[in-house]
């Protein structure tokens, strides 16, 4: 009995304690269940207040924008018109949101406070803010996290957003993005040769903008069917800061049209061949590494693609623009001359012989920095490439030689030192050593030794009774030799894009063209000077043309849906272009007018430019400077120092550089000055300022009879290294490349695009009942909008 009782009584602690353990089980599991509900609860609430207050603003944004329009009632319930609303919302307590940040540009965070116009951020950084509204604005909680591929997909469109979608589609190396028909690429700084391959060509092939993932591809695919289609050439505009990434993008474009456009030819040299053969020739005499770009284009370029009526192309042109011609002579670290100078350095020996080469560091031209050689590339091999992409665009082996053999010169120029001669003022040259450099530089030139030490040292003046023979001094002398290895590797430049050119032949009879613009981006240093200036000025015309554009495709957009939109406004950069290029009275025509008077100096010229422009809105004097001014550009001001823009303006040949070459018994040398020019200083006055805004205008004339597709290339940091994204500097880009406006222009009527089951599923849950039985989404927004909206009325 005993026995029984105990293992009864076991039987039963087991019991209790199995029941107790499983009570406490159940209780874990329903409390946890519990408070999950509440969580989600609580999210609910939360999320319905937001659309609340999200839908509120669509609502008086609709209002607000059909009172201006004044359309008439009944057009108040047309849900096409309703879904493309502004969306900016009215904040609260508990809404997420984008503050602006002195260190991040914009930082994520919570609203804790109200109070009027200021908001308290609690920001995920744990410090917390007061802000005014404007600085405030709402995050999207339901984003996807890997980024929308189309801005205008956003549910707000504003810059925080913007710039948040930017980087987690970087942060997956999703490096290309739209804004519209706009292309936002931002540089990998790693290779990621699985986007460019046959493979990725073939799919881009005929298929729709916006089907597949944003690409260069997809844009030059546009381009080239909206040609064929419609017969209208059409532009790509590729714009960006120096190590962007334009050339890279300009590059993949060409590739794909050649793609879509080459000809299977058995033997001989394509002209999509010999296009993008141009590119290694041109990068090895215009690239150098500077500080921002170990490959970077001293030079603009527009290339432009002609097709025959079935889509082949036909013929090319290369147009380029003002090459950095100061860095022949001065180079500063860690910066590089232009590339071929080291490939030559490098070259096979017998090369480096022939043309009494060596080490680059012995070469004044070279050694004023210290970066002789770059990271990953291997000079002599890019002296090989280049000799044989110099094969496949049409130069001659004769005129090869004859091209490195100026190359050649010029560095042997650069080591030519002066000292004073024996009349007063006069220069020799220093010592035996600078007397080889001499000997070796005429040589290679071919021409008179006698003959080019006279062109450095001495100047002849002509005036009505008698010829004088002027003696340079040291100093002159130096600028004088500098001033020949300028010009002639620019006219060597030149001559290549003419041999290019000339070689891939244009098809006089093309029905239609591609035009792809590689060309630097604004720029604003500590010291801006003459080149800043006209890289400016391009970027001035280029935002007016872009604005133009960007506004015409909205207004364009608007038409299509029937929507009033007569009363947006974008800002015009008019005045400024007017400042800079006016004639008479603008900025380059003062400064034709300084070069052209002997006695101009840059203090008289910076004086005329401050009585003439003083009360001009866009133009001020800095106020500790006598020379500088400063110009108030679209994307921001930039003060430019006036010390050399006389010099830099000039653009002649002196007579005595002139004669010289002239007289080389080499044709190759003496055709890098044709005859016309000889009586130079007597013809009329020529300056590159002029010059490049004839060009410029020439360009923009092209442009504007094309049809423009844009890429707007970023640089997510200055290391040039992979994975890093800065805000604030990405976002100053999107601000100067425009993105930002066209982002503005979008906003000024009614940017966000929402299709209708978007927004029924976005904002169902304030009106759940109203969508029962309505298969019609058309139907369902309408109930949707109509049911808040008389709501909202018995409310008041
Ligand atoms: N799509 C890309 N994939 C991989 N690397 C890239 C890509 N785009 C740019 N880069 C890298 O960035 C570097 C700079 O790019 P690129 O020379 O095209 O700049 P850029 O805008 O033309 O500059 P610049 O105005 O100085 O000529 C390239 O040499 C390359 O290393």
């Amino acid at each position: 009995i005993w026995e029984g009782r105990r293992k009864e009584e076991e039987r039963r602690e087991k019991t209790k304690k199995a029941q107790k353990a499983l009570l406490c089980q159940l209780n874990q599991i329903d409390f946890s269940i519990f408070q999950r509900k509440i969580e989600l609860e609580n999210q609910q609430l939360v999320l319905k207040r937001q659309k609340e207050a999200e839908f509120v603003v669509y609502r008086s944004d609709f209002e607000r924008n059909e009172s201006e329009a004044d359309r008439d009632a009944a057009e108040v319930s047309d849900p096409v018109k309703l879904l493309k609303m502004a969306a900016s919302v009215s904040l609260g307590v508990g809404s997420l949101v984008w503050a602006e940040d002195s260190d991040t540009a914009w930082i994520d965070g919570e609203v804790v406070a109200v109070n009027g116009e200021s908001i308290k951020v609690l920001c995920t950084s744990g410090k917390t803010v007061v802000l005014k509204a404007s600085n405030v604005y709402p995050k999207d909680t339901e984003a996807p996290p890997c980024g929308v591929d189309d801005m205008t997909k956003l549910a707000y469109l504003h810059e925080p957003g913007v710039l948040h979608n930017l980087r987690c589609r970087y942060d997956i190396n999703e490096i290309y993005t739209y804004t519209g028909n706009i292309l936002i690429a931002v540089n990998p700084f790693r290779k990621l040769p699985h986007l460019y391959d046959n493979h990725m060509m073939a799919q881009y092939k005929g298929a729709a903008f916006g089907e597949l993932s944003p690409h260069p591809f997809a844009v030059a695919d546009a381009a080239y069917r909206q040609m064929i289609n419609e017969g209208i050439s059409q532009s790509i505009l590729v714009s960006g800061e120096s190590g962007a990434g334009k050339t890279e993008s300009t590059k993949l474009l060409m590739q794909y049209l050649a793609y879509m456009g080459g000809r299977a030819v058995a033997e001989g040299r394509t002209v999509e061949q010999q296009v993008l053969e141009s590119n290694p020739v041109l990068e090895a005499f215009g690239n150098a590494k500077t500080v921002r770009n170990n490959n970077s284009s001293r030079f603009g370029k527009f290339v432009e693609i002609q097709f025959d009526q079935r889509g082949k192309i036909s013929g090319a042109a290369i147009r380029t623009y003002l090459l950095e011609r100061s860095r022949v002579c001065q180079v500063s670290d860690p910066e590089r001359n232009y590339h071929c100078f080291y490939m030559l350095c490098a070259a096979p020996s017998e090369d480096v012989q022939r043309y009494k080469l060596g080490n680059p560091r012995t070469f004044h031209y070279l050694n004023q920095s210290n970066c002789y050689e770059l990271d990953g590339v291997d000079d002599t091999k890019e002296y090989i490439a280049t000799r044989r992409a110099m094969d496949v665009v049409g130069i001659s082996s004769e005129e090869q030689d004859a091209i490195f053999r100026v190359v050649a010169a010029i560095l042997h120029l650069g080591n030519i030192k002066f000292a004073k001669g024996k009349e007063m003022d006069s220069s020799v040259p220093k010592d035996e050593k600078s007397w080889f450099h001499l000997r070796t530089a005429a040589e290679l030139f071919m021409c008179d030794a006698k003959a080019l030490e006279d062109s450095l040292c001495k100047r002849v003046i002509v005036t009505r009774d008698e010829t004088i023979t002027k003696w340079l001094d040291p100093e002159s002398a130096a600028i004088s030799r500098d001033a020949l290895a300028k010009v002639v590797y620019s006219r060597l430049f030149d001559w290549l894009v003419d041999k290019i050119n000339s070689s891939i032949g244009q098809d006089p009879n093309s029905k239609f063209l591609i035009g792809v613009l590689d060309i630097y981006g604004f720029e604003s240093f500590k010291t801006n000077s003459f080149e800043q200036f006209c890289i400016n000025l391009t970027n001035e015309k280029l935002q007016q043309h872009f604005n133009q554009h960007v506004f015409k495709m909205e207004q364009e957009e608007y038409t299509k849906e029937e929507i009033n939109w007569s009363y947006i406004e974008f800002i015009d950069n008019q005045d400024v272009l007017d400042l800079i290029e006016k004639k008479p009275g603008g900025i380059i025509a003062l400064l034709d007018e300084a070069c052209m008077f002997p006695r101009s100096t840059h203090e008289t010229f910076a004086q005329k430019l401050y009585q003439t422009f003083k009360n001009h809105k866009r133009f001020s004097k800095p106020k500790l400077s006598r020379s500088d001014f400063t110009i108030c550009h679209y994307a921001g001001d930039v003060t430019y120092q006036t010390e050399f823009f006389l010099d830099k303006n000039k653009d002649y040949v002196i007579a005595e550089h002139q004669a010289l070459l002239t007289a080389s018994n080499c044709s190759f040398v003496s055709g890098l000055v044709p005859p016309s020019e000889e009586s130079s200083k007597s013809s009329k006055f020529s300056s590159i300022g002029s010059r490049f805004k004839q060009q410029l205008q020439a360009l923009l004339e092209t442009l504007s009879s094309t049809e423009p597709h844009y890429i707007r290339c970023v640089k997510p940091n200055n290391l040039l290294k992979p994975a890093i994204f800065e805000n604030s500097n990405v976002l100053q880009q999107l601000r100067c490349g425009g993105v930002m406006e066209a982002i503005r222009i979008s906003c000024a009527g009614f940017p966000t695009r929402k299709p209708f089951y978007e927004f029924v599923d976005r904002f169902g849950i304030l009106a759940p009942e109203v969508l029962d039985g309505s298969t019609d989404e058309v139907i369902a927004c309408k109930r949707l909008l109509e049911k808040e909206r008389t709501s909202r009325i018995s409310d008041w």
